[in-house]
């Protein structure tokens, strides 16, 4: 029997912008159903490397392979439609309705209108929405509330693999406790290869099976929460750790 391959896969990624390399050499492997969190300061190449894994941007040098797939053979739209990507603010299309950004990755995959209306209602039990907010536009939700209508749309068409930058970044620290603490629950959000990007500390502890601490591109330790509590691999770690409170 073949074994499964890596969901995701980077093997000596490098991506320059002015010659600079932000992600530098970068090699990480995410088995199929894991949480990873990308985590690390401001600038270090957190989102570039989420980026390189749906082909936002393409790598310089080295591979990216979902589902053991050269992501170069792949087209990026065919790609996207089979990742889902949640971003701070939820990034829903201001003049849709909520209705028509949950449909969006289905009307492309060109499901019937019954099959998108039984979806949609699905997602909003899953989310805790209520079903008046449908004919809304973004702008007439609370933050938590377009928050979770972006995890709806990212869930749509039940993509295997969840790819979130800083899905929470805009929310006040309640609704953000409250999000994090439903989402790591549900069943649909375990089953999933989710790569979380985030700059809070205590974030990566609750959600991530596994946490890869990034440094000017490059990773600095790789380990379970506990193991970076436990052993931090270099004074830096610490210092990350300690200024957040967590170490
Ligand atoms: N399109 C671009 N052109 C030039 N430089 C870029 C571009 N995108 C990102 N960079 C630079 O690459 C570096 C890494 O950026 P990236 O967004 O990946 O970092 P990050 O860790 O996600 O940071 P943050 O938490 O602030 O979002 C930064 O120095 C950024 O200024």
């Amino acid at each position: 029997m073949k074994a499964t391959p890596p969901a995701i896969a980077l093997q000596a990624v490098t991506k320059r912008y002015q010659n600079r390399p932000v992600v530098d050499n970068l090699s990480l492997t995410i088995a199929p159903g894991e949480t990873l969190v990308l985590l690390g300061t401001s600038g270090c190449g957190k989102t570039t490397t989420l980026q390189l894994m749906n082909r936002l941007i393409d790598a310089d040098a080295g591979t990216v392979l979902i589902n053991g797939v050269d992501v170069q053979q792949q087209l990026p739209h065919d790609l996207r439609r089979h990742i889902g990507y949640v971003i701070q603010d939820a990034g829903l299309f201001p003049h849709y309705s909520v209705a028509q950004n949950i449909a969006v990755v289905p009307r492309l995959l060109q499901w019937d209108t019954a099959r998108i209306t039984q979806r949609t209602h699905e997602l909003l039990t899953l989310l805790r929405l209520p079903d008046t907010i449908l004919d809304r536009l973004p702008d007439a939700l609370s933050g938590g509330q377009r928050q979770r209508v972006g995890l709806a749309r990212a869930l749509a068409a039940d993509p295997p693999i969840i790819l979130m930058d800083e899905p929470f970044g805009a929310l006040d620290p309640i609704t953000r406790d409250d999000i994090r603490r439903e989402l790591k629950e549900l069943e649909v959000f375990r089953q999933k290869t989710v790569v979380l990007v985030t700059h809070d500390v205590r974030e990566a502890f609750i959600l991530g099976d596994r946490i890869v601490l990034m440094d000017a591109g490059r990773i600095v330790q790789t380990g379970t929460p506990d193991l970076f509590r436990q052993q931090p691999a270099t004074p830096f770690v610490s210092r990350f750790l300690k200024a957040s409170g967590e170490g």
